[in-house]
Order: C-alpha cells, then sequence, then structure tokens
C-alpha cells in the first residue's frame, strides 16, 4: 500500500489534474462537489456565503450549480479573482469590519447556505495550527449564526484534534443534523475532517459562551447539557456558589416578603434566605404595604415569614398558596390564564382567512391533473418496460414478432407505440428478426426523452428518496475509492474493466447514432432508412468479421484450436446467423467462455491430449460458490460426493483449484473428445442470467449482482485434476527474485565461458608457445575461473547509544555491514554458552 505524499509532487495527484482539466482554481472545488453529491445543500441554495473563499473554487462550484441569479458572497484574507455571478471581498473574516461588510452585500437576505474552508497559517506547529483552525471555525460559525436563515445549512472544516468534539457539541446546540464526513478528494493524510450542520435552529438568544473560544475549549470538557429553555430563560437564576455577596458578609439572609410574591423562582427564594420580611424601609416599599394590609397575609403566615430554616412541609406549601393568592389579587398572569392566552393565540393561528373560492377550485384543479399526469407517466413506463421484456423474449424465440404491441394497436394497428403496422412500415420486423433490438433497449436506457426511458422515474420519487439515494451513491464512490487507493488488484481491474468498457463503448457509440436513427425510424415509421449501414453491426456481426479475420478466436486460441485433436471439431454453423448470440449478453458470455478457453492453451496441450483419452466423469454439478473473485475460486463440496474425492483429494474440505480455469478446461476436453461442439457452447450461453432488468438499478447494486451472477458450469473431474496439476506446477515454481537470481547467476556463467573460450582462443594462436605451454596457461585460466570467489565478510556492528537511530551507513565502515543489537548479540552467547556446558 503506497503511503500518500503529501509534498511535492504528492500534491499533484488525480484531483489536482482533474481541477486544472475543469478550470478549477484548486482541487478543493471537488471536496464541496463531494459533499454537494451527498447532502445536495447547493441546488437548494439561493443565498450563499463563503468564509475563507480564496482562491474561490468553492465558489466556482456554487456558481456553476446553484439556481440561476443567486446571491454568493465570497470573502478571504487574500484577494480572489473576479467569478463571474460572485461577489468578492478581501477581509479578515474575525473582524467587525468583515461583518458590516457581509451585511452589506447581503442586504435584508439571510444565507441559506454558509461555507467555510478556512485553514490558517499550516505548518508552523500542528498544535498551534489546530486551535487556530478551530478558533477560526468557531469564528465562521459566529458569522453563520448571524446570518444562516433558519433551517439553514453550515459546512465547515475541521481538523480532528482535541477540538474536535467540543465543536461538534457546539454545533448540536445550533443545528438539527450534525454530520462529520471526509470526502474523497480529501486526502488521507490530511487531519481535515468535513463537518455539514443543516437544520440551523436559529435560537432568539444564544448563549454567548457557545461562540467564546476560551469557554468552548477549555471548560467544554464537561459541557452542560443543551437546554435552550434553561440557557435562554432570564427567569431561572444559577445557584450561587460564589461566596459571600458583595456587602454582605454574614451567614443570615432576608429578603422582602414582596420579592417573594415578584419572583417566578419562589422555592430559591425560600431555599436561600431565613426570613421574609414585612418591615418598610426608608422609602416606604408600596408593595409591601398593600402586602401586609391584605387579608390573605394571617398571622400563620408572618409566623412563618419570620423563621424560614425551621419550616416544614405543610409551612412551605402554605406560603406558596398564599403567594399563588396575592398574586392572582394583584393581576400577576396566572397558569391558568397564560394557558388560556397560549390558546388563544393558536387559534389565531389557525384560522387562515378563508381562500378565494376560485383560486381553490384553479389549486383543485391543477393537483387533479398534476396526479393524472404522474399516473398516465407511470403508466406508460410500466407498458414500455412490458414491450422491452417482450421484445427480449422474442429474440430468444419464447414470442413472435407479430404478437408485440398488438394489445395495445388500435383496430388498424396504430396509436401504439409499438404498433404492428408502425413496425411494419419501418421495416422493424425485420429488424428485431436480425436482433437489433436489443441494441435499441440499450438506446431507450439511455435516451429519457425517447418517451419509455427511466428518466421519468425521477419526476416522481420525492426529495428524501433522492437524497438517500444520493447518499448511498457516494458512499458506494467513497467506498470504491477507498478500495482502489488501498488495493493495487482492485485499480488494475477496474482499469481493465474500464478499457473493456471503453471497447464496448466505442462500439457502442459507434452503433449509438445508428441506433438512435433506428429508434426515430421505428417510431416514425420512415422507410428510408437502412439498417444495413456500416455502423449498425451488431456485436455478432463484430465477432464474425473477426471470425474471418481469426477463425473466431482470438489468435492465441486460434492457434490452441489449431492442433490435430481438434481437427474433427465443427466450427460455429454459418447458416444460423440469428442465433442468440446476436444479443450482447450472449455475445459476451460467449466471447467469456472462448476467453476461458483462451487461458488455459498454453500449458494444456499436452494435458489436453492426454485426458482426451481420459473417460470424462460424470458431471458434477453441485458446488459451493466460490470466494474471491480477483484470485483463483475455491470450489468446495460436499463430502458425499465421494467420486471427487477418489480422483481430486481434498485440503481442508476444499478443492484447491481454480473453477473457472477448471470450467473452461471441461469444455476444452469435451470439445476435444467431440462431447460438444461450438453451436453447444453458444446454446450454454443462453441461461437465467443472460437477460435481466437493468433499468433504473443503482450502480453498487449492478457491481456486486455481476460478481455472482455467473452460472457455474458442471465441470468434469478429469478438467478438475488436470488444474490441479497446473496449479501445483504453478506453485512449485520458484518466486520470481530466486528465479532472476539464478538467471542472473546463469548468465554471468556463461559470460565467463565466453571470456575464457575468446582467451583460450587467443592462446593456441599464440606463436612464441609451446603446445605444452600453451596447454597448461589455459589449465590456469580453467582452474581460475572454476575458483569461487572467497564469501565478502559482513561486518557487525553493535548498536549502541545514538548508533541505534542511525540512519545510513556508520561511520568508518565499508563492505557490507550489519547492525546487531547488543542485548541479541549477548543473549546468543549466552545461549551458545549453555548449551556447550549442557554437552
Ligand atoms: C484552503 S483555503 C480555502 C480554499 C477555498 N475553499 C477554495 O475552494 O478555493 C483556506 C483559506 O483560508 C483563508 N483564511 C485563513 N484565515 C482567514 C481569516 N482569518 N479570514 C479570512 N480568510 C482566512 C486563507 O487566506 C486561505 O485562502
Amino acid at each position: 500500500m503506497g503511503i500518500q505524499k503529501k509534498h511535492g509532487k504528492g500534491r499533484l495527484d488525480k484531483w489536482y489534474k482533474l481541477a486544472k482539466e475543469k478550470g478549477y482554481r484548486a482541487r478543493a472545488a471537488f471536496k464541496l462537489i463531494q459533499l454537494n453529491k451527498k447532502y445536495g445543500f447547493l441546488e437548494k441554495s439561493k443565498v450563499l456565503l463563503d468564509l475563507c473563499a480564496a482562491p474561490g473554487s468553492w465558489c466556482q462550484v456554487a456558481a456553476e450549480t446553484m439556481p440561476a441569479s443567486s446571491l454568493i458572497v465570497g470573502v478571504d484574507l487574500s484577494p480572489i479573482k473576479a467569478i463571474p455571478r460572485v461577489i468578492t471581498f478581501q477581509s479578515d473574516i474575525t473582524t467587525d469590519k468583515c461583518r458590516a461588510t457581509i451585511r452589506s452585500h447581503l442586504k435584508t437576505w439571510k444565507a441559506d447556505t454558509v461555507l467555510h474552508d478556512g485553514a490558517p497559517n499550516v505548518g508552523t506547529a500542528w498544535v498551534q495550527d489546530s486551535f487556530n483552525q478551530a478558533e477560526l471555525v468557531l469564528q465562521s460559525m459566529k458569522l453563520a449564526t448571524e446570518f444562516l436563515v433558519e433551517g439553514g445549512t453550515f459546512v465547515t472544516k475541521v481538523f480532528r484534534s482535541k477540538d474536535y468534539n467540543s465543536l461538534l457539541w457546539v454545533f448540536n446546540q445550533l443545528f438539527e443534523k450534525v454530520e462529520a464526513t471526509k470526502p474523497p478528494s480529501s486526502r488521507n493524510v490530511s487531519a481535515e475532517i468535513f463537518v455539514v450542520c443543516r437544520g440551523f435552529k436559529a435560537p432568539k438568544r444564544i448563549d454567548p459562551k457557545f461562540l467564546d473560544p476560551k469557554s468552548v475549549f477549555a471548560e467544554l470538557s464537561d459541557p452542560t447539557p443543551n437546554n435552550e429553555a434553561k440557557v435562554f430563560n432570564p427567569e431561572i437564576k444559577k445557584r450561587k456558589r460564589d461566596g459571600y455577596e458583595e456587602g454582605n458578609y454574614t451567614q443570615f439572609k432576608e429578603v422582602p416578603a414582596s420579592t417573594f410574591i415578584n419572583t417566578t423562582d419562589p422555592i430559591e427564594i425560600l431555599g436561600q434566605n431565613n426570613k421574609l420580611s414585612f418591615k418598610q424601609d426608608a422609602n416606604g416599599d408600596i408593595a409591601l404595604a398593600a402586602l401586609d394590609l391584605m387579608p390573605e397575609t394571617t398571622q400563620e403566615i408572618r409566623d412563618c415569614c419570620q423563621d424560614l430554616k425551621v419550616l416544614g412541609r405543610k409551612e412551605f406549601k402554605n406560603l406558596l398558596k398564599w403567594r399563588l393568592k396575592v398574586r392572582e389579587k394583584l393581576g400577576f398572569p396566572t397558569k391558568k390564564s397564560l394557558k388560556e392566552a397560549a390558546e388563544l393565540a393558536e387559534q389565531e393561528v389557525a384560522e387562515v382567512e378563508p381562500m378565494d373560492e376560485e383560486l381553490k377550485i384553479q389549486e383543485e384543479l391543477q393537483a387533479l391533473s398534476e396526479r393524472q399526469s404522474s399516473r398516465k407517466k407511470r403508466d406508460r413506463r410500466r407498458e414500455n418496460e412490458k414491450k422491452q421484456k417482450e421484445i427480449i423474449r422474442m429474440q430468444l424465440h419464447m414470442t413472435a414478432p407479430t404478437e408485440i404491441g398488438l394489445e395495445q394497436a388500435g383496430p388498424n394497428g396504430e396509436g401504439a407505440m409499438f404498433g404492428l403496422k408502425t413496425v411494419d412500415k419501418s421495416g422493424a420486423v425485420d429488424k428485431i428478426a436480425k436482433g437489433k433490438m436489443a441494441i435499441l433497449t440499450e438506446v431507450d436506457k439511455k435516451d429519457g426523452d425517447s418517451g419509455f426511458g427511466s428518466g421519468e422515474m425521477d419526476d416522481e420519487s420525492d426529495v428524501e428518496e433522492d437524497r438517500l439515494d444520493r447518499e448511498m451513491d457516494s458512499m458506494y464512490d467513497q467506498y470504491q475509492s477507498r478500495k482502489s487507493e488501498a488495493d493495487a488488484k482492485f485499480r488494475a481491474k477496474k482499469a481493465r474493466k474500464e478499457h473493456e468498457d471503453g471497447d464496448w463503448d466505442g462500439f457502442s457509440a459507434d452503433n449509438h447514432d445508428s441506433d438512435d436513427d433506428d429508434r426515430l425510424d421505428f417510431d416514425s415509421g420512415d422507410e428510408s432508412s437502412d439498417d444495413e449501414a456500416p455502423t449498425k453491426r451488431s456485436l455478432l456481426t463484430k465477432l464474425e468479421a473477426e471470425d474471418k479475420k481469426e477463425g473466431g478466436l482470438s489468435r492465441r486460441a486460434a492457434q490452441f484450436f489449431e492442433q490435430d485433436i481438434f481437427k474433427d471439431i465443427g466450427g460455429i454453423p454459418d447458416e444460423e446467423p440469428e442465433s442468440g448470440a446476436e444479443n450482447d449478453e450472449d455475445a459476451e458470455e460467449m466471447a467469456e467462455d472462448l476467453e476461458k478457453l483462451d487461458t488455459i492453451m498454453q500449458d494444456t496441450i499436452p494435458e489436453a491430449e492426454s485426458d482426451s483419452d481420459v473417460p470424462i466423469t460424470e458431471d458434477v454439478d453441485e458446488f459451493a460458490d466460490s470466494s474471491d473473485d480477483e484470485g483463483f475460486e475455491v470450489v468446495k463440496k460436499s463430502a458425499k460426493e465421494s467420486q471427487w474425492e477418489e480422483e481430486v483429494p481434498l485440503k481442508d474440505g476444499k478443492l484447491d483449484i481454480d473453477i473457472i480455469t477448471a470450467e473452461a478446461m471441461t469444455l476444452a476436453q469435451q470439445m476435444a473428445s467431440g462431447q460438444i461442439n461450438a453451436h453447444d457452447l453458444i446454446d450454454s450461453g443462453f441461461n437465467k442470467y443472460a437477460f435481466k432488468d437493468r433499468d433504473g438499478l443503482p450502480e453498487w447494486f449492478l457491481d456486486d449482482e455481476h460478481r455472482h451472477d455467473k452460472p457455474h458450469r458442471p465441470i468434469s473431474a478429469a478438467g478438475a485434476a488436470a488444474i490441479k496439476e497446473k496449479m501445483r506446477a504453478l506453485n512449485a515454481r520458484p518466486i520470481k527474485k530466486v528465479r532472476e537470481a539464478k538467471d542472473r547467476k546463469k548468465f554471468h556463467a556463461a559470460q565467463r565461458l565466453e571470456k575464457l573460450r575468446k582467451k583460450s582462443a587467443l592462446l593456441a594462436d599464440e606463436e612464441g608457445m609451446t603446445e605444452k605451454e600453451k596447454a597448461s596457461s589455459i589449465v590456469k585460466l580453467m582452474s581460475k575461473a572454476a575458483k569461487r570467489k572467497p564469501k565478502r565478510e559482513i561486518k557487525v556492528i553493535v548498536a549502541r547509544g545514538n548508533n541505534r537511530a542511525i540512519a545510513g551507513r556508520p561511520r568508518g565502515v565499508k563492505g557490507k555491514y550489519k547492525i546487531v543489537d547488543a542485548r541479541l548479540k549477548k543473549d546468543v552467547r549466552a545461549e551458545k554458552r549453555l548449551s556447550k556446558k549442557k554437552k
């Protein structure tokens, strides 16, 4: 697994390149695109505020995605080059001036979305950075609370640090839904994460503590639970635990009885004080005087007020009752009156002005027609799906062309999209007979306007469904990109698939126009268009073209089948061009089969020959499914099938063979022994998996299904044994490095030999030497060459102190060396000593 670099060229990843390609000013654009794909807030916004917007890629995305005539305001410390449809200015978002400028731009509007992607001075000290970033986030949230509309969305970047949870806690107090997510384009090495806060609660008053970095980041380690009522209700006072009150240094507390009557928290007064007094001060408290004179203020009440600390439950109850009576008499709002007022207000709200009669009728009519049209659409779609299935059935010769559209056509066959007359007029029956309709259905899928595409579905799906779909898709995208980042095999497979898809796309693109033409002709009944245009080749014709080139197989496969043992096998019969392989799926299946054969041919020629004599055992058709779709798949088999056990030994209850190649091997053997021919092979391509209704199914579902929708072909024991043998041979091969080392050794030996040969030849031609001298010199050369070079000694260096963390060659050491741990060395010596002693 490659480690992602965050520096140098590591930065220039695919998003960087893509951003360049698409004209975005920063790769960050894709983060917003991906966030929006998941949550879909931009399309719904008319006013957007982008805090820390430079160089402006988020503004670019917003301008592209938001409805026309939206208001987009971007601000940053750095200047932002002009972007069409976007107002930008330079300012520090932590200042009042910035606030005022934003206000001046937004005027009376409120923002539907506030974005924040700020990052201050990243790169100095991490702890400092993250803290500043967290502060910046809080600052941006402060602006968001000021400018967001109720229910609005706030998207912010947060660094995962110790402050992360505190920030999330605060977000949760102010928004209905808070979700943290990391878009695929955000580097894994980056600590950034994006928090999407939806449904701004827009409280009337926000506790300043929520927006104060000191209290959020320092004191919120044990945050008080969110209780908006508590926070925003000024009547509820906190208990004072701050010691003595200013100017009152005694334990005895006394408050006027009028305070007890006025307060909204009588319990607190009774609990905090020693006495409720009726004593009037010099200014003469009128309320207290009135209270003193009231008949409700009995002597018993007065006595209770004298010393609150000695009262019991009953006395407190009496005091509270007395308070209520007095309050009622003095005209304070009571619980009952408050309830009545609330009910009255509710009634007022509920009383909507009666709608104008005409308007009402119009609205009803509109709703009715909308309902009708959606029902019509739904019916039409169902009908078309039915038609498509019929066409497919017809291609399988399960139904006749004339059956199509009969029930929908009018007496003359007109009126129905697939009316027989229209079909005939356009020569479509011919086309159907030639299997072109498969392409037609493909085009229908792609073309939403064709009247029977799946595009109409979108109209009916509700917003929530869309959102869930989007979420699912984006999660699947993320999963795929994560997987492709982590798994080289997956990348290779994907690339191969894309390449293959590209081929197919290219092919269908070739056909696309013509297919389109097909459809238009079909609908309009235009006779002039001819399906024989060169671009209208079906897959089969493409295969046929290749057939002519290579005899129906790839070059390698063709070579394989050129062997003698295949001599008597018949080719694909020419006289049946309308065979099922005209359908893309069948052809694909067939191509797959041929490919399988192709893959085994190299190793299996001798085996195929020898095995052709082996009597093919009965087919084994009960296999458990395979586990790994990338590597070799493993076949499980129930123990009772002893026939297998005799011939192919099981390993841990599993057969250690590759089922795909085993199938292909079986096919090859069966073909070689004449049990089946190419026609049978094509026939076997038709199975329940070949035709499926893929319309409107999400990509993740199709991918998953594709992995499991392969028919399990029966394989013979001989085929399995042959593959097992092949796998054994493969496993017996040395690993690449060893093989390479051996090859190198051989190469060097050959080089030495060649040198020796040349030298010997020179010596032999030497005129000034006797034959004996020549011979002895050659022998010397030979013995020198045969001598093994002494092994270079490896110096052992004991790691000590700083040595331990040596990076690179230690000073003064030449040649090969090895750093060892001192402890290990001692332990090894001790062990040796002990073993010697024992001996
Ligand atoms: C990662 S960039 C934003 C990229 C931007 N979202 C885009 O798509 O192009 C972070 C920005 O935050 C800005 N920034 C940092 N502190 C700021 C502050 N106090 N006020 C305004 N902008 C600030 C920096 O100037 C920098 O341009």
